[in-house]
């Protein structure tokens, strides 16, 4: 099950960077963190004005498909999301399977206006106190990941810190332990992360579950105007697209497209 051996792996590499600077010494560090997170939730939920939110994602590798991008600029990436519409930027930083690094937050926040996403497999506290300090803005949480009484510590120290939280689902069981822990933006992620397959379909199934007022993102497997369209339709606020946006010759034309088509 690769989920679970993510999992296994972060947390082996959390205990050695849990003894190289304990979270005592990591959390000094925020008294003079100059990264206060902004305000997520506006810049997600979808208006009148702006009805299709975009979550643009620094993603150079992954499980399903290996290397993704060969001549990957994560700075470079992320400036052309913000300079054409990006609502908030996906920085992969789980060093193994995605080949993402903690440090892309960082840079990525000194050049990009942007709100900053860090998209990790969170188990503990430490990762979330280093979300902080490297400069994202919210964090992911997976259902599927954690039980509903680790989920619940782990929102509630994130937005203790001022930090928000998207919590990602697959299936009706994902969205009880969400709801239980009073998510407010909702992930429904179409992929399957244990066997890779594709569901893009889901967010018919779960959406009309959803109560009023949360913000639903949809996730993976993004790749046109026409399926933005439908899911917006059906309640989607924003969109998460990852490697459409890396394979593609233009993100600006592409970001834009996607931005504007309910126009
Ligand atoms: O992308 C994968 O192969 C993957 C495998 C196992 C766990 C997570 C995985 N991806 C993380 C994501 O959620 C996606 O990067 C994100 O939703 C964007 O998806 P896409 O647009 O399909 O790149």
């Amino acid at each position: 099950m690769i989920l679970d051996e993510i999992i296994e792996k972060t947390k082996y590499d959390l205990e050695r960077r849990k003894v190289e600077l304990p979270l005592d010494l990591l959390g000094r560090s925020l008294s003079s963190n100059p990264y206060a997170p902004r305000d997520v939730k506006k810049f997600l939920t979808s208006t009148k004005e702006e009805p299709i939110r975009i979550i643009a994602e620094v993603k150079k590798a992954s499980p399903s498909k290996g290397i993704i991008k060969e001549d990957f600029d994560p700075i470079a990436i992320a400036q052309e999301y913000s300079a054409n519409g990006a609502n908030a930027i996906s920085v992969l930083t789980e060093p193994h399977y995605f080949k993402g690094n903690l440090e892309y937050l960082t840079q990525i926040r000194r050049y990009a206006p942007t709100p900053l996403l860090r998209k990790d497999f969170i188990v503990d506290k430490y990762q979330i106190v280093e979300a902080l300090v490297y400069g994202a803005d919210f964090i992911l949480l997976i259902a599927k990941a954690l039980s509903t009484k680790e989920l619940k510590e782990l929102y509630e120290y994130a937005l203790h810190l001022g930090l928000e939280v998207l919590f990602e689902i697959h299936d009706k069981e994902d969205l009880t332990k969400a709801m239980k822990c009073g998510a407010n933006i909702i992930g429904i992620n179409h992929r399957n992360l244990d066997t890779f397959e594709m569901d893009m379909e889901l967010c018919d199934k779960l959406i009309p579950m959803i109560p009023n007022g949360k913000i639903i993102v949809a996730e993976s497997g993004v790749s046109n105007t026409e399926t933005i369209k439908r899911l917006s339709s059906i309640g989607a606020d924003a969109f998460l697209i990852g490697e459409h946006f890396m394979r593609v010759p233009s993100i600006k034309e592409e970001l834009q497209s996607f931005k504007n088509a309910l126009n």
